[in-house]
């Protein structure tokens, strides 16, 4: 056995969450962020903490029949939970689902009234595994229902007949989710989308709207 597999996976999700809110996308609470096992349950930030200073007791596990497991008593699972449990039931592959909040994401989500976000043909969608010449890729939008499992209906119901392009959505006036088949691509996708959102406040600054 070597040392990663001894490695406790929360840990990683405490460093990405600090990480991410040093960069400003996880202020106070924002955001939740998951990692799943190999039994079929994932970790998942508990509700309400902190999202600069989590500790290894800030997260419940969820398991596939709904069971939680709660270090202390007062630990609920993510206010969003439905929406990473929907996510995995959707996508086999993914191992770790990540949900942060941006000033940026939630401009860009105003960009459009429609359910589909057009996004420029940068570079960086390669990260985001479109490897076309000038990609003509859509961010999913869905609307901010304040009952989570209705946006997390939504999620399955539209996916489930239109995969979408990219391993990424966006909840309006609220934050994006990507998935991925490792917490490392977790991490690198919202970066990734996170640029491309920046990216697209700065070109409406420039160019106007396009
Ligand atoms: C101030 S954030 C409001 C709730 C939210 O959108 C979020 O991402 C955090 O909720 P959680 O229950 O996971 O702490
Ligand atoms: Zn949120």
């Amino acid at each position: 056995m070597n040392i990663s597999t001894l490695t406790d996976v929360r840990l990683e999700l405490i460093a990405a969450a600090r990480y991410f809110y040093q960069q400003g996308w996880m202020v106070g609470t924002a955001g939740n962020l998951s990692i799943r096992l190999s039994d079929g349950s994932f970790w998942i930030t508990a509700s309400g903490k902190s999202k600069g200073e989590l500790a290894i007791d800030d997260f419940v596990r969820v398991y596939p029949d709904g069971r939680v497991e709660q270090p202390t008593e007062d630990s609920k699972p993510s206010a969003e939970t439905a929406i990473h449990q929907v996510i995995y039931n959707l996508f086999p592959e993914a191992i770790s689902c990540y949900h942060v909040h941006s000033v940026e994401a939630n401009l860009v989500s105003r960009f459009v009234n429609g359910d589909a976000l057009p996004l420029p043909p940068l570079e960086m969608l390669k990260g985001l595994g479109v490897w076309e010449e000038k990609p003509d890729c859509v961010m999913p939008i869905f609307a901010n229902h304040l009952q989570v499992q209705q946006i997390a209906t939504e999620i399955k119901t539209r996916f489930s007949n239109t995969p979408p392009q990219l391993p990424a959505l966006l909840i309006r006036d609220h934050g994006v989710t990507v998935w991925a088949a490792s917490s490392t691509a977790a991490r690198n996708y919202i970066e990734l989308v996170e640029y491309i959102f920046r990216y697209m406040v700065a070109a409406r600054r420039v160019f106007g709207e396009v």
